[in-house]
């Protein structure tokens, strides 16, 4: 069995791997030198979850963020473990290995496991603030257009020749993750591009992955409620750039956190951006992108390339894809390919106007799709926004500055979580005080926010839903709702009398 398909087959899990390797359990660990064995085991699995565990797996014990996985260690051996990894031994009776810290200890033993499919795959590795999706869906088309046989894993997506499933996570945990690469290595893949969070960089998920190429595309305050500072983010991000992790780097120098990047490296760079310096420089946005690479001008139309950051992500998409020996032509016949879900989908029955989804729900990225839409259209741009519960606090009041930058800003509810809309809201407004721009309203039930900024486009105008792009649900207290934002724009569009012959709401 290699994967359990729940809820009408909507939602797979990979639970086993499917290579049938066996492996000593002092085989799997022969990698980590202050390893302290005792027993012996066959080693069928790996993993970090008790509640994931299959007969002859190793589960490894990872003193996490919230919770202490030693807790969870005789469910494990309940559930079938055969053998644990451990920070301290427990009372249990199954062979166990002690390690000076389990967590960075997951990756490289279940590449043991899985029998090292990096060392088999060219690993394009993909990081950055905002537009890390797009990259990796972009550098995957590339590789394909090439003739690439590629996987992908990104925060909408896992697939591979014979597999798709939506992602739990940007980046698995390191044990997924190794089990992933395996399963793309037995559907003959060559090349798998791979979204990797500051989140998996620090929790060593990708380790002891060394990527063919890493790609860097921008850095702005995120997640600092996890890191701490911008400092520790980006020197969180820059870890992915160290010979150890990576042979190469693609960075994007329109950006001033790029352009330190790529002064500090110590593996082989190809920067790019708008720069004159820049390896592979955007030269004109629009309909028609160019680039120019050693002095070659290279054009393409790209679809919803929408401003110059987009561009930059473009250049990084064909440079990365360049450095994994696609040909020049095949790499601009792959980025002609369509953008991943949610990333400037647009959402049209047929209304005088642009309806946007995208995911944007930084600061940055809701500043950028605002601009974008200007750029677009000289109408009006109506904004749908919220920030979701639980992480990011402190950008709340940024996101709010950047919407009225718009002509309406609707403020709403994205992923409230275990939070308080009203208060997530609140925060955000702080953002808006004494600050000129469009006008504001708030309407917690996105539906209605979203009916909102239609009713209120006319010819020409721009409504932008932004911060949740493809998902599917909105997180709420503790559990989920159906929630497709292209699905609500497109019953707005059509109860606002845009669908259909008889559209618009003028009736003669
Ligand atoms: C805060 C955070 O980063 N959490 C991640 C972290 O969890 P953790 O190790 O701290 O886990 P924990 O809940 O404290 O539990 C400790 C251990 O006990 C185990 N356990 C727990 C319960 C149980 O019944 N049995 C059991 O074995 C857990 O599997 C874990 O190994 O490591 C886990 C394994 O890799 C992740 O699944 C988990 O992601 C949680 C679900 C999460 O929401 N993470 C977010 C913040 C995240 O990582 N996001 C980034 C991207 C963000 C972005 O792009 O915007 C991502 O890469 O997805
Ligand atoms: N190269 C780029 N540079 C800047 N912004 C981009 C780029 N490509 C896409 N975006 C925009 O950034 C926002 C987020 O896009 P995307 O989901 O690709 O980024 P991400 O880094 O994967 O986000 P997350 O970390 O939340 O998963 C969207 O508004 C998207 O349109």
């Amino acid at each position: 069995m290699s994967a359990a398909v729940v809820a009408g087959g909507t939602f797979a899990v990979i639970v086993e791997c499917d290579c049938q390797r066996a492996i000593s359990l002092s085989a799997a660990v022969r990698g980590l030198p202050e390893a302290e064995l005792r027993g012996e085991a066959r080693i069928l699995d790996i993993s970090t979850d008790s509640r994931r565990v299959g007969p002859g797996a190793l589960f490894c014990a990872v003193p996490g963020t919230r919770r202490d996985g030693h807790g969870f260690a005789a469910e494990a051996v309940a559930a079938g473990a055969g053998a644990l990894l451990v920070e301290r031994f427990v009372d249990l009776p199954v062979p166990q290995v002690r390690v000076p810290a389990v967590r960075p200890a997951v990756g490289p033993v279940a590449a043991e496991v899985h029998g090292r499919p990096a060392d088999e795959l060219a690993v394009a590795a993909v990081t950055g603030t905002n537009g890390k999706t797009t990259t990796v869906h972009l550098v995957e088309a590339a590789l394909a257009a090439g003739g690439v046989r590629t996987g992908l894993s990104s925060t909408v997506e896992a697939r591979w020749p014979g597999w798709r499933s939506p992602a739990e996570l940007t980046t698995p945990g390191a044990a997924d993750l190794q089990r992933m690469l395996c399963r793309m290595r037995s559907a003959g893949v060559r090349a798998a591009v791979v979204e990797v969070s500051s989140h998996a960089i620090d929790q060593h998920r990708i380790d002891p992955v060394r990527a063919e190429v890493a790609v860097f595309t921008n850095l702005s305050p995120e997640h600092l409620d996890y890191h701490g500072t911008v400092e520790q983010y980006f020197a969180t991000k820059a870890a992915l750039f160290t010979p150890r992790r990576c042979r190469r780097a693609v960075i994007n120098v329109d950006d001033c956190w790029g352009r330190r990047l790529a002064a500090q490296v110590e593996v082989p760079t190809v920067t790019v951006g708008r720069s004159s310096r820049a390896d592979v420089r955007v030269e004109e946005v629009g309909p028609r992108v160019v680039f120019h690479e050693g002095g070659d001008p290279v054009s393409l139309t790209a679809p919803a390339v929408i401003g110059g950051r987009h561009a930059a992500g473009l250049a990084a998409a064909y440079a990365a894809a360049r450095a994994m020996g696609v040909s020049k032509s095949a790499a601009v016949r792959g980025l002609t390919a369509a953008l991943p879900p949610g990333r400037f989908q647009r959402v049209d029955v047929g209304q005088p106007f642009l309806a946007v989804v995208d995911f944007a729900h930084t600061p940055t990225a809701v500043a950028d799709l605002i601009a974008a839409a200007r750029r677009t259209s000289g109408g009006r741009v109506h904004l749908v926004v919220g920030c979701a519960g639980n992480r990011d606090r402190f950008s709340r009041p940024d996101v709010g500055r950047a919407a009225l930058a718009a002509d309406t800003a609707i403020f709403t509810t994205d992923d409230p979580c275990e939070e308080d809309p009203a208060e997530i809201t609140a925060q955000v407004l702080t953002g808006t005080i004494g600050v000129s721009g469009g006008e504001f309203v708030v309407e917690h039930d996105r539906r209605a926010a979203i009916a909102a900024a239609v009713g209120r486009a006319g010819p020409g105008d721009v409504v932008l839903v932004a911060g949740r792009g493809h998902e599917r649900y909105q997180a709420v207290d503790g559990g989920r709702r159906p929630f497709d934002d292209v699905e609500v724009v497109t019953a707005a569009l059509a109860d606002a009398g845009w669908a259909g012959p008889d559209r618009g709401r003028t009736c003669g």
